[in-house]
């Protein structure tokens, strides 16, 4: 199967924000640049953010920055529930609010207890200024590390409008192809292609590199960058993604192993007992949090 490429690169990284996040990982005993030893296998848990209040509204959202509705609120709470018992080193969101607030109210469910804390390395002041200072506490905590290259795909000159009243003034099929192709840009706005260029690229360099040390990693992002970000795991081609749609809220589990991504499903609940089949290392880890609660 012709796994798709993407033509565009279109996006890079600063490199300055880059290392100084490199920096805030090595301080939180994150070392990202860990001696290449590839581990048996690595967790990799993608969650779409809980409802917005601009999808309640069923506007066109891309990079706004709106807020979760309650029913995201309780959509993240529940996904938290469903990956409680998954083992968990660093968190990556977007730089927009309703991921982060599906990060942050997913980890309140986990039964690992440690602390989601959001990195700050945009300069070297607000990396100075977040440090913590007890190697204890930093044991207790989770990186969370906010990418805007994760964001959604930006909608152009859609966002804002009503998706029912675009595909009247428009007609559905134009607003599917908007909505769904590969390669149609919205207008002044990204294709999925463009939003590829930035996600993926951003995965391979920064996520994946994780997941080789044997990191366990959760991404929370968006309908569109996780969509570019499937297609680069499961190989789809641009026109299997034009079908590929992802609730709000609910958690797919991937296994990372010897640089193979093997989709798992979503967890149905936190003892729901067929992920817990598939790998040793996540059954083990079930086991050694039932230890602790015992
Ligand atoms: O940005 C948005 O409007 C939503 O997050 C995703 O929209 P879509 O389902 O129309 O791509």
């Amino acid at each position: 199967m012709r796994s798709v490429t993407n033509k565009q690169s279109g996006f890079s990284s600063s490199k300055s924000h880059a290392a100084c996040t490199f920096r805030v990982l090595s301080s939180l005993q994150i070392n990202a640049n860990v001696p290449q030893t590839t581990e048996n296998e690595s967790a990799l848990i993608l969650i779409r953010h809980g409802e917005s209040m601009w999808n309640e509204k069923n506007l066109f959202t891309g990079c706004v920055d709106v807020p979760l509705t309650e029913k995201g609120v309780k959509e993240a709470i529940e996904a938290g529930k469903r990956i409680s018992n998954l083992p968990l080193d660093i968190i990556y969101t977007s730089a927009l609010i309703r991921a982060q607030m599906t990060a942050m109210l997913a980890l309140t469910q986990h039964r690992c207890m440690k602390v989601p804390i959001i990195v700050h390395s945009e300069t070297e002041q607000a990396r100075r200024w977040s440090q913590i200072y007890s190697e204890g506490t930093k044991k207790q905590s989770i990186p969370v590390v906010k990418a805007w290259q994760l964001n959604e795909r930006m909608y152009g000159e859609l966002q804002g409008l009503n998706k029912q009243e675009t595909a009247e003034q428009y007609g559905k099929e134009q607003v599917h192809s908007w909505r769904r192709s590969y390669y149609v840009r919205p207008p002044n706005g990204e294709s999925l292609e463009m939003c590829l260029g930035r996600a993926v690229t951003f995965f391979k360099e920064h996520i994946e590199p994780q997941l080789l040390i044997g990191r366990h990693v959760m991404v929370v992002a968006h309908a569109n960058s996780l969509r570019s970000i499937i297609m680069y795991l499961d190989k789809l081609t641009s026109q299997e993604v034009i079908n590929l749609e992802l609730s709000t809220g609910v958690p797919m589990l991937y296994i990372y192993k010897e640089k193979n991504f093997i989709r798992r499903g979503s967890p149905l609940g936190s003892s729901a007992a067929g992920v817990y089949a598939y790998t040793e290392s996540l059954a083990m880890y079930r086991q050694k949090l039932d230890g602790n609660f015992q």
